[in-house]
């Protein structure tokens, strides 16, 4: 890892995927945002509660392709560790969502423990859900309930889409995942990036920092550029929360 002036630490994993890190304090004129003329980029707004807001706003990293935005200081360090402790409570094997049957079942594809906290049983998860809520003008009921992730060395989640396909009965539960954000929770002493091989961009883990992408197009089909992955996590362990938001309102 090195880091730029501000701190932000930004992957050395891949020399052919720049890594998202220097910051693009004006990214409404820059060459990245000017490539995704067709997504609507998910722009900030007052962020209350668990987010940063008022004196230390949250600060766009990069925008690309598919709405993609990499944020730093989302989550304080207090709440990163509020979430850490809240899925160590709660730890299990990793399961990924059946696309027949709706149903979480183990896959090979993903190796890491999760958690699924229930948003009533803990405040900081409804702030939480109100602040993501704000910034992407997507009304709470679309999330679903937020999952804490937590791979060790070796961990990783192979290239996949969060959008499932388009005759799945879960999109019965409120349609399809139109947008997921990943939270980052912890520094990883090595590896552990979030990859999108179609954008061939990488982002660090930050902690308290988090990236937006859109899953689906603007026909709503699962977007090709969606795929992703968590890389394998060399060294030290990979805390993550992600919220995946659905068309509609989840059930
Ligand atoms: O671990 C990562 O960086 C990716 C996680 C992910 O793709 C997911 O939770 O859907
Ligand atoms: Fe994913």
């Amino acid at each position: 890892m090195r880091a730029n002036s501000r701190g932000i630490p930004t992957s050395t994993a891949s020399t052919s995927s720049p890594a998202i890190g220097g910051e693009l304090d004006n990214y409404r004129g820059s060459a990245v945002f000017a490539r995704v003329p067709a997504y609507q980029c998910l722009l900030p707004g007052p962020v209350p509660g668990v987010f940063h807001g008022g004196g230390m706003p949250q600060r766009l990293l990069q925008v690309d392709r598919i709405g993609l935005s990499a944020w730093a200081d989302l989550l304080t360090p207090e709440n990163c560790q509020n979430l850490i402790a809240i899925g160590q409570s709660l730890l299990r094997p990793a399961t990924v969502t059946d696309e027949q049957t709706g149903q979480e079942v183990a896959h090979g594809e993903r190796v890491s423990e999760m958690a699924w906290p229930k948003r009533d049983d803990y405040p900081i998860l409804q702030s939480l859900a109100e602040g993501i809520a704000q910034l992407t003008g997507i009304p709470i009921d679309c999330q679903e309930p937020l999952q804490i992730l937590h791979y060790r060395p070796g961990g990783e989640y192979k290239p996949h889409y969060d959008a499932f396909a388009a005759d799945a009965p879960t999109l019965r539960q409120g349609g399809n995942r139109q947008i997921t954000l990943i939270l980052y929770l912890n520094a990883v002493e090595e590896g552990g990036e979030t990859a999108f091989p179609e954008l061939g961009l990488q982002v660090s883990p930050i902690p308290g920092g988090g990236v937006f992408f859109r899953n689906l197009n603007e026909e709503g089909q699962r977007h090709p550029f969606s795929l992703h992955a968590g890389l394998p996590v060399r060294k030290g362990e990979k805390w993550i929360a992600t919220q995946w938001i659905r068309q509609e309102a989840y059930v």
